[in-house]
């Protein structure tokens, strides 16, 4: 529907209705940027953000500002900066979990001529969840199987929760949104179990200023409670409250991102070989040095994966908290949603040649792929070189100040994954022609039932 709406529009913006609301769409960078260029008083992620996710109902009674920063901006400094440059030394332990996760997935199932089936989401989700949770919550909590379990219904839970209130009328939305909240068994269980441990970060801080010794900790708790405003510091709840929206918010798109990405290694399975040469040629230790950036050719792979397929159609979500007007005249008003056409616009013929057809290796410099590939593929190259963090030439994670401030770990990630997939088997679709997602309002989810045929390399 947004796509046929895309096309009729030519540039300019329109209008989409959604059950609740109406959102103005924008796709020209030119209105994208007058989208940033817009105060958090009159345009507001934080304020979408709340209306989605609904967190007094579904996060323990978190009453979330409308506008961001207003006490403080630790969660912003923590992932942008202190999460990205920790990326070298938590990558290796990383790689080391996610590997021991999948060959306890590979010795569960039966190997039938040196191969198995496996549904690939689920040890997916599995594999993003351990290592958000250990990133954001502390290593020793991603352990606890009953927490871990809870973790990941906890996700679910909130998707169908606050589905179902948004759509309420404003009225009878409390009374039925606290029923609803009563029995959301997951997001009191993993509030109750961070709690603690908030609290006692803040008492070892205590401790700490008073010059005794306290252990120290490399987790965004931490992190969150040392950059909060020393003014008004965040409370144990306030932290928690705002990393359960984290959990929320980061482990599905990841985890549904890298799972389009691994489809696409099995349709186009001509790039193995290379990419495999890049993994093996490079090692892992030069990888984790680099916190994630090297593999220039499996970042390109998946950066071409996620436009062919970006898990949101639409980025850049804003509420409008006072009347926003383009410069084309276009207004919305205050309560409506202004956003940008990310998958039209990265699928429109202005922007990427070909922008149908999948060609893994577009991103490239061409001087790395003259030095690595074979002629064929370095002849698919367009346009200039990027990155997969990028943020100026596509809109995966969202806009100018407000872009994505996880995205470097989340790729950091999403490469390991996928090249310990890549390193450890052959794969293959085992109904190549079956739909591998579907679609609910802006977002697709991979079906969890899409198996994967897995022939370890080792047994060949
Ligand atoms: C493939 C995975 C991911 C994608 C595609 C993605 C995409 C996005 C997008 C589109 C936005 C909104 C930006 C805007 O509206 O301008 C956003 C915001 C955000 N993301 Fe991500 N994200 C991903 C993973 C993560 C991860 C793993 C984390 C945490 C480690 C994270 C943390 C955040 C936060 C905190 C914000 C809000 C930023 C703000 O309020 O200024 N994201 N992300």
């Amino acid at each position: 529907m947004i796509q046929e709406a895309y096309e009729k529009a030519a540039g300019s913006p329109f209008w989409i209705q959604a059950p609740e609301n109406r959102y103005l769409v924008v796709s020209s960078w030119d209105h994208i940027k007058e989208i940033d260029a817009a105060s958090e008083d009159v345009l507001s992620l934080q304020a979408a953000a709340k209306e989605i996710l609904q967190p007094r109902y579904t996060m323990q009674n978190f009453n979330w500002f409308d506008k961001k920063g207003a006490d403080g901006m630790p969660l912003i400094r923590t992932l942008r900066t202190l999460l990205t440059n920790h990326l070298p030394d938590i990558l290796p332990d990383i790689r080391r979990s996610m590997s021991v996760l999948l060959d306890r997935a590979q010795d569960s199932q039966p190997i039938v001529n040196g191969s198995y089936t496996s549904p690939v989401f689920p040890i997916i989700i599995e594999a993003i969840s351990l290592t958000n949770a250990a990133a954001f919550f502390g290593s020793e909590i991603s352990h606890d199987k009953k927490f871990m379990a809870a973790a990941i219904g906890f996700i679910e839970q909130t998707l169908l929760a606050a589905e179902a209130i948004r759509v309420l009328p404003k009225a009878i939305a409390p009374l039925i949104g606290n029923m609803i909240a009563k029995n959301l068994g997951s997001g009191k269980a993993i509030y109750d179990a961070l709690i603690p441990i908030a609290e006692e970060r803040l008492e070892e801080r205590a401790q700490k200023k008073l010059g005794h010794g306290v252990p120290e900790h490399h987790d965004c708790i931490q992190w969150v409670m040392e950059c909060s405003p020393r003014s008004s510091p965040w409370s144990a709840e306030r932290i928690v409250h705002e990393l359960m929206a984290l959990w929320f918010g980061s482990v599905h798109i990841t985890s549904t991102t890298a799972c389009i990405a691994l489809h696409h290694l099995c349709l186009h399975s001509e790039y193995i070989e290379p990419l495999r040469n890049e993994i093996e040629s490079t090692g892992w230790a030069q990888f984790e040095q680099s916190g994630g950036k090297a593999f220039p050719l499996l970042d390109s792979f998946m950066k071409e994966s996620a436009r062919i397929n970006p898990v949101e159609s639409v980025s850049s979500r804003r509420m409008a908290l006072k009347p926003f007007e383009l410069s084309d005249g276009t207004r919305v008003e205050a309560g409506e949603w202004i956003c940008a056409a990310a998958r039209g616009m990265m699928l429109d013929a202005r922007y990427y040649t070909a922008p149908h057809e999948f060609q893994g290796f577009r991103f490239v410099d061409p001087s790395i792929l003259k030095t690595q590939l074979a002629d064929d593929i370095v002849s698919q190259v367009q346009g200039t070189p990027s990155n997969f963090t990028d943020i100026g030439d596509w809109q995966l994670w969202g806009t100018g100040r407000s872009a994505c401030p996880g995205r470097f770990y989340a790729t950091a990630v999403m490469k390991t994954l996928l090249a310990l997939f890549i390193t450890k088997y052959d794969m293959q679709l085992e109904e190549k022609a079956a739909g591998r997602y579907f679609a609910w309002r802006t977002f697709i989810y991979p079906y969890a039932s899409t198996k994967v045929l897995l022939r370890p390399r080792a047994a060949l």
